[in-house]
C-alpha cells in the first residue's frame, strides 16, 4: 500500500531558506498535538516516511476527527437518516486535492466514494437570499449575461466588471487590505457586500470587512499586483506552477494523479457512510501501525524545549520527544507558548451553530447546493443571523423527504458569550425556513450542534502574522516544533490535508520544520489555478 519511500538518511536536497542555517536533527520520536484531520494526516505520512520512529498523537476528546462528524438519527418509523454536523464535501478539482486523493487511494477508499458531477443541479445550482428571495446564481458564462439584468443581487455588476480594467492599480505601499475594501476599490460597493460577503459566509462564516484579501483570495491580490487588474489577470492563462505547488505535484504518488484524472468533471466528493469514513479509516490504519500511539482524552497543556528535548505537558504528565507537530488551534498553542510576537494568539476563530433538519415531504426546496445570506439583507428578513443553508442530498438508503443544514452565527456572534440552547436553536431554524423558504411543515428530525471556535479567521495582516510566527518558532525551537491545521494556510479539509502532508514531509526529510516554510510563496490553493 505504501509507495512513498521511507527516509533512512538525513541527506536531502530540500531548500528551506533560513532553516538551512540550523543544525539538522533526525527525528527519533514525534508528538502530534491534536487528533483532527490535520493531526491524523501528519501522523499517517510520518509513519510512512519514518516507519521506525515512534509517533504519539494527543487528543483531548474521546473522538478523533475534530469537526468532521457524521451522525445517524432514527425516525419513529425505524428508518435511518444520516447527517453531517461539520464539513461534508471534498473538492477534487483543486491542485491541492492531489494529497487528499493520495490519502484516499492509500486507504483503499476509492470504492466508497460518492461523486457529484459539476453539471448536476445539486452542484451547480447555488442561491443567494437577497433581499427577500432566493436568487439563483448563474452556473455558466452564458447564464451570466441575462442574470446581470434579472437578479437583484447582481445589480450594477456588469458595469462594475467592464470598468475594472480601467481602474487605478493599488498603490505600492498597501501591504494588505480587507476583502471588502479590495472589491470596493476594484468593482464598487454592491459586489463587495452582496456577492463576496455572501461567499465569505459560505467559506469562513466570516466578515468581508475583516478578512484579508491577501490570505483569503491570494490569486486576486496577485493578479492586481502583476497585471494592474483582476479581469486582465484572469484573461492570462498558462502561468507556471510555483515552487510549493510543483513540490506538491512531484511529491504525491502516480496513483493519486491517475485518480485526479478520473475526477475530471466531478464537483464534490463524499463517502458512502459520510465524511467520517475518512477519519475512521485513518484511525484504523494508524492503530495498526506498531510505532503509532493514540492518546485520547489527554489534553495538552504546555510545550517546552531545553535545547536537547521537546517536552509535552499534558493532563496526565510530561513526555519528551525529539520533534513536535502542533495541529491545535493557533490561539490554544499561543496561550501556552507565549511567543515574543504573540502572532498565534492573534488568529481569531468564529463559532457556528449547525442545525440539521429532516422533513418527510420531498422537494420542499429547489434542486441545488444551497443558499447563502449576505450581511446586507435587512434584519427583518434574517433575524436569526443565518449564514447559509445546505440542501443535503437524500441517500439511496433513506426514505424520500427534504434534508437541510442551517448554519447560524459565525462573525455575527463574535462578542457573544452565551449561545442559543438546543430548543432555541430548533425554533430559530423553524422560523428561518418558514421565512426564507415558506416551509410550514414540522420537521420529523432536528439535530443541533454548537461548533465552538470552529473556523479560524484570516483577518487583515494574517500573512505578516504567519511570518512572525515562523521566526518565533525558529528562534525558540530550532525547527523542532512545526504547526499545521486550519489556523494557518487554508480552512477546508483539502487544505488541512495538503499542509499536514507538507509539514510531515519537511520534518521527515530535513529534521527541522516550522510548517510555515512557504508562507509568502504563491500557491494555487482553493482560490487559485486548478491544474495538475
Ligand atoms: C453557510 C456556511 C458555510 C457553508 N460551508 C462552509 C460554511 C462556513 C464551510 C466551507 N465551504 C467551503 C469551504 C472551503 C474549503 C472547501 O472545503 O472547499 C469551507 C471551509 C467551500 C465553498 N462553499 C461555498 C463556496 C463558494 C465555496 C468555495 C469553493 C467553491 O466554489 O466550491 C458556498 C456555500 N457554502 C455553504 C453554502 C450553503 C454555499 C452556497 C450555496 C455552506
Amino acid at each position: 500500500m505504501n509507495s512513498l519511500p521511507p527516509i533512512n538518511s538525513t541527506t536531502t536536497n530540500i531548500t528551506l531558506n533560513s532553516m538551512d542555517l540550523l543544525p539538522s536533527s533526525t527525528p527519533s520520536s514525534i508528538a502530534i498535538l491534536g487528533g483532527g484531520i490535520s493531526g491524523l494526516t501528519a501522523a499517517f505520512y510520518l509513519s510512512i516516511l519514518l516507519p521506525s520512529v515512534p509517533i504519539t498523537i494527543y487528543e483531548s476528546s474521546p473522538h478523533l476527527g475534530g469537526f468532521l462528524s457524521t451522525i445517524t438519527l432514527t425516525l419513529p418509523s425505524g428508518e435511518d437518516i444520516q447527517f453531517e454536523t461539520g464539513p461534508r464535501t471534498l473538492r477534487p478539482g483543486t491542485l491541492e486535492s492531489l494529497v487528499l486523493l493520495d490519502v484516499i487511494q492509500r486507504l483503499e477508499l476509492t470504492s466508497s466514494l460518492i461523486t457529484t458531477p459539476s453539471k448536476a443541479p445539486e452542484a451547480k445550482n447555488r442561491f443567494i437570499f437577497y433581499p427577500d428571495r432566493l436568487n439563483k446564481l448563474p452556473s455558466s458564462l452564458w447564464g451570466l449575461i441575462p442574470a446581470f439584468f434579472s437578479l437583484p443581487v447582481l445589480k450594477g455588476a456588469l458595469v462594475a466588471i467592464l470598468k475594472e480594467p480601467f481602474r487605478k492599480r493599488r498603490s505600492l505601499d498597501i501591504e494588505d487590505e480587507s476583502v471588502a475594501s479590495f472589491f470596493r476599490r476594484r468593482f464598487g460597493g454592491g459586489i463587495a457586500t452582496n456577492l463576496v460577503g455572501a461567499v465569505l459566509h459560505g467559506i469562513f462564516a466570516g466578515d468581508v470587512e475583516r478578512l484579508s484579501i491577501k490570505s483569503v483570495f491570494p490569486s486576486l491580490w496577485r493578479k492586481e499586483g502583476q497585471r494592474g487588474s483582476v479581469v486582465r489577470g484572469f484573461m492570462r492563462c498558462g502561468e507556471p506552477l510555483t515552487t510549493p505547488d510543483q513540490e506538491l505535484v512531484d511529491g504525491v504518488g502516480e496513483e493519486a494523479k491517475e485518480l485526479k484524472k478520473r475526477m475530471k468533471g466531478v464537483s464534490v466528493l463524499s463517502f458512502k457512510g459520510g465524511i467520517e469514513v475518512l477519519v475512521k479509516s485513518l484511525e484504523r490504519e494508524l492503530e495498526e501501525r506498531e510505532m503509532v500511539t493514540i492518546k485520547r482524552r489527554e489534553e495538552v497543556r504546555g510545550v517546552g524545549y531545553d535545547f536537547v528535548h521537546m517536552k509535552v505537558t499534558t493532563s496526565q504528565g510530561e513526555e519528551q520527544y525529539s520533534h513536535v507537530i502542533s495541529t491545535l488551534p493557533a490561539r490554544i498553542l499561543g496561550s501556552f507558548l507565549q511567543l515574543p510576537n504573540d502572532g498565534l494568539s492573534q488568529i481569531p476563530t468564529v463559532t457556528v451553530l449547525v442545525v440539521n433538519m429532516y422533513f418527510s415531504t420531498p422537494d420542499l426546496v429547489p434542486k441545488g447546493f444551497g443558499y447563502l445570506v449576505p450581511t446586507s439583507v435587512p434584519f427583518s428578513n434574517n433575524p436569526h443571523q443565518l449564514l447559509g443553508c445546505i440542501f443535503d442530498p437524500i441517500l439511496p438508503s433513506e426514505p424520500t423527504g427534504t434534508k437541510l443544514t442551517l448554519m447560524f452565527g459565525g462573525h455575527y456572534w463574535d462578542t457573544r458569550t452565551k449561545f442559543p440552547t438546543e430548543a432555541e436553536a430548533g425554533q430559530m431554524a423553524r422560523e428561518t425556513v418558514n421565512l426564507h423558504l415558506g416551509i410550514l411543515e414540522e420537521p420529523s428530525l432536528v439535530h443541533v450542534t454548537l461548533q465552538r471556535e470552529c473556523i479560524p479567521q484570516y483577518t487583515l495582516g494574517h500573512e505578516q502574522r504567519l511570518h512572525a510566527i515562523r521566526g518565533d518558532l525558529l528562534d525558540r525551537f530550532d525547527g523542532r516544533l512545526a504547526v499545521a491545521g486550519a489556523s494557518y494556510r487554508g480552512i477546508g479539509v483539502g487544505s488541512c490535508i495538503r499542509w499536514a502532508w507538507a509539514t510531515a514531509r519537511a520534518m521527515a526529510r530535513a529534521g527541522k520544520a516550522t510548517g510555515l516554510e512557504t508562507v509568502g510563496c504563491d500557491t494555487a490553493g482553493w482560490g487559485g489555478a486548478v491544474r495538475v
